[in-house]
């Protein structure tokens, strides 16, 4: 089975607040790219992954995440990211309407691509399924299988409303970097230490050695 994902992306000069101690506001947007950048390309090098289909108004990174070969959905309804995580879904499944579709957040820059694929491949077994991020209080990713509507209640406490609603929690060992969001500076040690994608890399690394 290969999936769509939707991965939503605030305007890059508001994302990542909670990372305004450990990146200024001269850096962070930067930052909240190179975390985007990152999850796109690992998400298209998954093999379960057909298209990815990112929601966003920010005309830099949709140009950059257009060119790694995502499709840019404006962001609609302009009512946060669980209408924009809706709209998303009816764009994708109006030209492909059979297909499975899974929301991925965009602050995953130590994705995997193997670890990916195993989260989409344990998730098909079920109408509508989550996997629960590394602080197991929000969620990273939700899926919803052919004709199922994907009923998405992200946001701080998530995974609690996520069961709530009916979808089933996948609990899986090794799949960290899927689980990894990055929202404040101790998230990112933690994101470094898994290892993070390239473009993150070179982020991080501007941060901590500003002159060179
Ligand atoms: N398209 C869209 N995406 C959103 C919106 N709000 C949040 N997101 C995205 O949803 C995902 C999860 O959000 P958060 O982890 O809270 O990220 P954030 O909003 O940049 O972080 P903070 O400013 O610290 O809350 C990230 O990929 C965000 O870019 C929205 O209104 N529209
Ligand atoms: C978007 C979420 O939360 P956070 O902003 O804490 O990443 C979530 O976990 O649903």
């Amino acid at each position: 089975m290969q999936w769509t994902l939707v991965i939503p992306l605030k305007p890059l000069a508001r994302a990542k607040s909670r990372l305004a101690d450990t990146a200024g506001d001269g850096v962070r947007p930067g930052l909240a790219l190179a975390f985007a950048e990152d999850t796109v390309a690992a998400a298209l090098a998954c093999p379960a992954v057909a298209s990815v289909a990112v929601v966003t108004d920010d005309g830099v990174a949709g140009r950059e995440l257009a060119a790694l070969g995502a499709r840019i959905v404006a962001d609609e309804p302009r009512a946060g990211l669980n209408a924009a995580l809706t709209h998303g879904t009816a764009a994708v499944r109006s030209a492909r309407p059979e297909t499975p579709v899974a929301a991925l957040n965009a602050d995953l820059p130590a994705l995997r691509p193997g670890e990916l694929t195993r989260v989409l491949q344990a998730a098909a077994q079920f109408p509508r399924a989550f996997l629960a991020d590394s602080a197991a209080v929000g969620t990273t990713l939700l899926a919803a299988a052919p004709g199922r509507a994907l009923l998405p209640a992200f946001g701080a406490g998530s995974r609690a409303r996520h069961r709530a609603s009916g979808a089933v929690e996948l609990s899986l060992d090794a799949v960290e970097s899927v689980r990894r969001d990055v929202d404040t500076g101790d998230d990112l040690r933690a994101a470094l230490a898994l290892g993070v994608g390239p473009r993150t890399a070179a982020a991080a690394a501007r941060l901590l050695f500003p002159g060179r």
